[in-house]
């Protein structure tokens, strides 16, 4: 009759376990539920539940529970896990999924996953689902959050978590042993990790160039001349630190890329790995390139505003029309037009979605090719703006502006070590190593000129 039916109903839809009546437990157990899955809660107190738990859902207490579903999802803070111990026997057998998350790094000397395996070592251990919050649960598959990562030791319980995610919207990825499984417990916890070294950077050639340029131009000027200039600090200061720090940042982008050539060059081979800062400078060019073409924005904005300025507009009067003066000007102007034109495409090219569209021909020719010719054509844009600027200025000479000076010499070394390595001769031996064949391979143990698994 009535229990018979129930008992069948439930029968016919596969049952699963959650263990915790939190947040994440209830927002979980509503997606079981909207897919099709009978849950089963396993709580400290079945009886005097909360309303908030989903319609339909069954509360036991935890041994009840446990021993009503194959798979069980621990939706309980780490800190609590001992709770398990003494439902060792319930748990044998069990696929426990671990859904927990640290508050921070290395909080714990092993992985949350691990530990619980090592509490109920009977029962199989698969991490995954915590990148996900009960937010972006409870909003539905249509959350483009769809991705999420497991780990664990048992094949077939790893298969078993994959078709409950299937099932619930989610595309799985196995990412391998429950060893992988502090990565996944380190996730929601990064904060932007490539971009950590090119932002320190970035912040710090900012404040380097603004002190520097606050003494120089304003203090400097005021207590020689005790002339108050202090409003420049606004846009002329901002004005020439975006694009020092721009094309500084572009140069250390492309610097990595040459250093490395030179390395290959240096050591004959390429089968040999690369300093360890090296090779993080390299995995960062891109932060480094994005962040330098925002600076270059900035500069194109603070320029686009110098007309409006009151102070220009102030100080505009009528002289001889100076036609070389003329052509510099407008030659510096456009060289920075075309330059940043370029600096566009590249931050375009970078884009995931752009460059997956790309053959690695192309996407090389642009990022390489292009790339160096918007430094060539940045740092040009730059030696016309110190000749305009300083060289035709009879109150200048030419070591006056070092702050000027000093961000040419990057830019500078980078394209010139670029010209070395794009010379034919130096070209083809660059070709020859990338391409493995070693200078004088055949004649060494021919053991050595195997090429190791970089
Ligand atoms: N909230 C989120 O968005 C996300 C949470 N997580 C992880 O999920 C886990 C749970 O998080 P959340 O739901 O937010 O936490 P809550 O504090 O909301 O809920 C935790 C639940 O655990 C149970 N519990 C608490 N103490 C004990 C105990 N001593 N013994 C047994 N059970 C206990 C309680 O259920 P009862 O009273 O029924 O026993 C409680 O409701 C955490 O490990 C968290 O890192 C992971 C990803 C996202
Ligand atoms: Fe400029």
């Amino acid at each position: 009759t009535q229990k018979d039916h129930s008992d069948l109903a439930s029968f016919q839809s596969e049952r699963v376990c959650v263990f915790g009546t939190g947040d994440l437990g209830r927002s979980l157990g509503l997606r079981l539920l909207q897919a099709g899955y009978g849950v089963v809660f396993g709580s400290r107190r079945p009886h005097s539940s909360s309303s908030l738990l989903p319609h339909g859902a069954q509360v036991l207490g935890h041994a009840a529970a446990a021993q009503s579903a194959h798979l069980i999802f621990i939706a309980v803070q780490r800190e609590h896990y001992d709770f398990l111990v003494p439902l060792a026997n319930q748990l044998k057998g069990k696929v426990l999924v671990d859904l927990s998350n640290n508050l921070k790094k290395n909080q714990y000397p092993e992985a949350n996953a691990e530990y619980l395996q090592s509490l109920v070592p009977g029962a199989e251990v698969v991490k995954g689902f915590n990148t996900l919050s009960a937010w972006s649960l409870q909003n539905g598959p249509s959350d483009a959050n769809r991705q999420v990562y497991i780990c664990g030791e048992s094949v077939e319980a790893k298969q078993a978590v994959i078709a409950v995610a299937i099932k619930l919207g989610f595309s799985a990825l196995d990412r391998g042993f429950l060893s992988v499984a502090r990565e996944l417990e380190d996730f929601p916890l990064q904060l932007f990790p490539q971009w950590r070294l090119p932002l320190r950077i970035a912040i710090g050639l900012s404040a380097a160039f603004f002190f520097y340029l606050l003494i120089r131009d304003i203090i400097y000027a005021y207590v020689t001349q005790s002339k108050d200039i202090s409003f420049r600090i606004m846009v002329s200061l901002a004005n020439k630190v975006c694009p020092i720090v721009s094309l500084i940042m572009l140069s250390l982008c492309y610097l990595p890329g040459v250093l490395a050539s030179f390395l290959q060059l240096y050591r004959g081979t390429k089968y040999r790995r690369f300093p360890d800062w090296l090779d993080r400078w390299m995995l960062c060019r891109k932060q480094l390139g994005l962040l330098a073409l925002g600076f270059a924005f900035l500069h194109v904005l603070y320029t686009l505003i110098i007309p409006i300025r009151y102070y220009v507009w102030f100080k505009n009067r009528t002289t001889q029309f100076d036609m070389t003066t003329a052509w510099r000007g407008d030659s510096y102007l456009s060289l920075g037009i075309l330059g940043f034109g370029l600096y566009v495409l590249l931050g375009i090219t970078s884009l995931p979605s752009v460059s997956n569209a790309l053959s690695w021909r192309e996407f090389s020719f642009i990022q390489s090719k292009l790339g160096h010719l918007t430094l060539l054509l940045c740092t040009a844009h730059t030696y016309l703006y110190g000749w305009n600027r300083f060289l035709s200025s009879s109150t200048y000479k030419w070591y006056t502006p070092p702050g000027y000076m000093l961000c040419l010499v990057l830019p500078s070394v980078v394209l010139l070590l670029k010209l070395l390595l794009i010379t034919p001769c130096v070209d083809r031996t660059i070709t020859r190593i990338r391409q493995g064949w070693e200078r004088g391979a055949d004649q060494r143990n021919p053991k050595d000129s195997q090429p190791l698994i970089p």
